[in-house]
């Protein structure tokens, strides 16, 4: 049984690197490594019919299933698999199936609200903002969604300023606060070289881990 030793969050804008960032700082730890993508927590909207399903807010907080991400998320931390949902984007809902997870010595939570909850950040070792400019994330976006999920470009727009983009600002831009380290740039080298040695010593089990989270007041008395 594996008890996990090394949780990192990783969160930020749509498009910001996370996913890119969580590859490269642990694509040399082979399968020590599981990552949990929020994504996997929608909520199950099988209630609704595909064109209800689209119409959806997907950045607001409440789209998630939180409480069955910190259930999942402690099981792991406990050392106990879990039965992990699985997302699909093109149907905006998850799969019928969901996969089995395991328990490894690093995990990590990303996704644009990996940092919000307040539960889930107190089993964080590590919480990570990826920052990058939203000209650049829009146009990720664009590519991403009208290539890997089956969008077209009209609909990408309009979600973009209905819903993305308000709740980038409302909701997880404010959670850079909760975060440990700031990534500007995304994927860049020097940050992702630092964490990926860092991610490589826990796995080898000669990390050593000299700090202790502040408390939310330490915080506040720093700034
Ligand atoms: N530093 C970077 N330079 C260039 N392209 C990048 C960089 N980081 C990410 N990308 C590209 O941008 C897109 C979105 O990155 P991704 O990591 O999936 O973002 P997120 O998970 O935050 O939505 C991907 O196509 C990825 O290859
Ligand atoms: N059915 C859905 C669910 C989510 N989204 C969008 O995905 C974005 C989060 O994923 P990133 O990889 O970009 O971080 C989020 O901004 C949602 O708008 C969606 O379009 N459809």
């Amino acid at each position: 049984m594996t008890i996990p030793s090394f949780v990192v969050g990783i969160a930020g804008g749509t498009g910001a690197g996370k996913t890119t960032v969580a590859r490269l700082i642990t694509e040399n730890v082979g399968e020590s490594v599981t990552r949990i993508p929020i994504d996997n927590y929608y909520e199950d909207l099988s209630h609704l019919d595909l064109s209800e399903r689209e119409a959806v807010n997907y950045d607001h907080p409440s789209a998630f299933e939180w409480e069955l991400l910190r259930e999942q998320l402690s099981t792991l931390l406990e050392g106990r698999p879990i039965e992990m949902p699985v997302y699909d984007f093109e149907i905006h809902n998850r799969k019928n199936e969901p996969t089995t997870v395991e328990p490894t010595d690093v995990i990590i939570v990303e996704g644009i609200l990996a940092l919000y909850d307040e539960k889930v950040n107190e089993m964080l070792d590590l919480r990570l903002y990826v920052e990058t400019d939203a000209d650049v994330r829009i146009l990720r976006r664009i590519q991403r969604d009208v290539i890997d999920r089956g969008r077209d470009l009209e609909g990408v727009i309009d979600q973009y300023l209905s819903t993305v983009k308000p709740m980038h600002d409302q909701f997880i831009e404010p959670t850079k606060k909760h975060a440990d380290l700031i990534i500007p740039e995304g994927a860049n080298s020097v940050a992702v070289n630092l964490l990926e040695e860092k991610v490589m010593a826990e796995v080898h089990g000669d990390a050593v881990r000299d700090w202790e989270r502040p408390s939310p007041e330490t915080r506040r008395d720093r700034r």
